[in-house]
């Protein structure tokens, strides 16, 4: 028996680390996915353990079922089909856990990813043994949303072999879960994201979630209908960086300036709000695609001011958009910032030639750049076959 699921990253038009904080922003799903397979052992393989496989990385973990529960006796008591938070002493257990694998210190930050997959394995599926196996297109702690993608594929796998949802077992296609079973992985997502990123807003989950493009404020979504071509060059820095420590950075900013920074985030509200106005407006409206694209090119602009303003933005990243701006074109971070990717808007107008020597001279410097289609489908599943 085995499914796959697969679940896309994202790109933050506006309103990243403000959404943390109760603001608006607004994001797209992109074509890159992480892809997680899930197989129970037959009897006649004898194998009582459940591996995790990070193939990018080629590392494999393994617990003895029986160790887990040792661990762990408490999760499966308590199973419920609701969502359920890890409580900090399970957290300690499943740390615990983690060490025992002796993860390379030059990829510790994968600890983080490795407890949020033990918490979801056994609230999902209880003891059984299994062997899952993760791959990625998405950069690794980068602002493209891999912890969600990876935390959303998980839940979409472990769920599909649950009694909680209801899917046809016998296509052996790509196919999406219904609406209500879309919601019940988004939760499950949110928790893991919460044991990977600290506190997150649920941005990141709900969108590799759904797809497409959304608005989302405290928690609720709006489903964004997109009436223009919104082109973006995403150019990864490379530099790496965490975004539970920069969220944390900005909560602690926010305690030591409530007053100040209270005022950016409703700065950042007000521009999350008014670049997805733009976005939906009728084509053929008062404004041209031009207009359209110079508004949300000077939003892009106040939204990285405002990350600067956080204490987000980095080095490295003001290299990019001073790059970009001497070929007069806008930038700003996405995601969590402090190095990671900018976002470019390439406007419909813009010459072949121009985006070519942008890009070659932001790859002189060392920096990946990438087109991403983006608004495409949310998270998928596949039983057996080949698909
Ligand atoms: N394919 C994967 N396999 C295992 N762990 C993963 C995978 N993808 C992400 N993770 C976990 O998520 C962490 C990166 O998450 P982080 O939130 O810091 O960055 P991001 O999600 O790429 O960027 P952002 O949150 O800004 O969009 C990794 O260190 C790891 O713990
Ligand atoms: C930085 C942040 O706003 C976006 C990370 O992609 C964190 C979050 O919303 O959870
Ligand atoms: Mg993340």
């Amino acid at each position: 028996m085995e499914v796959r699921a697969r679940a896309p990253g994202k790109i933050i038009l506006a309103g990243e680390h403000a959404v943390v904080h109760g603001s608006t922003a607004v994001a797209a799903s992109i074509d890159l996915c992480t892809y997680v397979s899930l197989r129970f052992p037959i009897p006649s393989d004898n194998d009582d353990s459940l591996k995790l496989q990070l193939k990018d990385m080629s590392l494999e973990f393994s617990w003895p079922v029986s160790r887990i529960k040792e661990v762990l006796p408490e999760v499966v008591s308590s199973l419920s089909p609701t969502p359920t938070s890890c409580s900090i002493e399970t957290m300690k257990s499943i740390a615990a856990l983690v060490e025992e694998q002796n993860i390379p210190e030059a990829k510790i930050g994968l600890a983080t990813g490795v407890s949020a997959f033990l918490w979801l394995y056994t609230c999902i599926q209880g003891y059984k043994p299994a062997t899952v196996v993760v791959t990625s297109e998405l950069p690794l702690g980068s602002g493209l949303g891999s912890s969600a993608a990876f935390s959303v594929a998980l839940s979409g796998a472990l769920l599909a072999f649950s009694d909680s949802v209801s899917l046809d077992m016998s296509r052996q296609e790509w196919s999406v879960f219904g609406e209500s079973d879309l919601e019940l992985v988004n939760k499950w997502a949110f928790e893991g994201e919460r044991i990977i990123h600290g506190k997150p807003s649920g941005i990141d989950n709900t969108v590799s979630t759904y797809g497409n493009m959304i608005k989302f404020r405290s928690g609720s979504l709006t489903r964004l209908k997109s009436n223009m071509p919104l082109r973006m060059l995403i150019t990864n820095t490379k530099v790496g960086r965490n975004t539970k420590a920069l969220v944390a950075g900005v909560s602690e900013r926010t305690l030591r300036h409530p007053d100040a920074m209270s005022f950016v985030f409703n700065a950042v509200d007000s521009i999350s709000k008014e670049l997805s106005t733009i976005i939906q407006s009728p084509a053929p409206d008062d404004l041209s695609i031009t207009e359209k694209e110079e508004k949300i090119e000077e939003l892009m602009e106040m939204n990285q001011g405002l990350l600067q303003c956080m204490g987000v933005s980095h080095a490295v990243i003001e290299t990019v958009l001073r790059t970009t701006l001497k070929y007069k074109l806008a930038s700003k971070l996405t995601g969590a910032g402090g190095g990671g990717c900018v976002l470019t808007l390439l406007p419909t107008l813009l010459s072949g030639t121009v985006v070519d020597k942008v890009t070659a001279e932001l790859e002189s410097c060392g920096f990946q750049c990438l087109i991403a289609a983006t608004g495409g489908k949310g998270v998928e599943v596949c039983f057996g076959g080949s698909a």
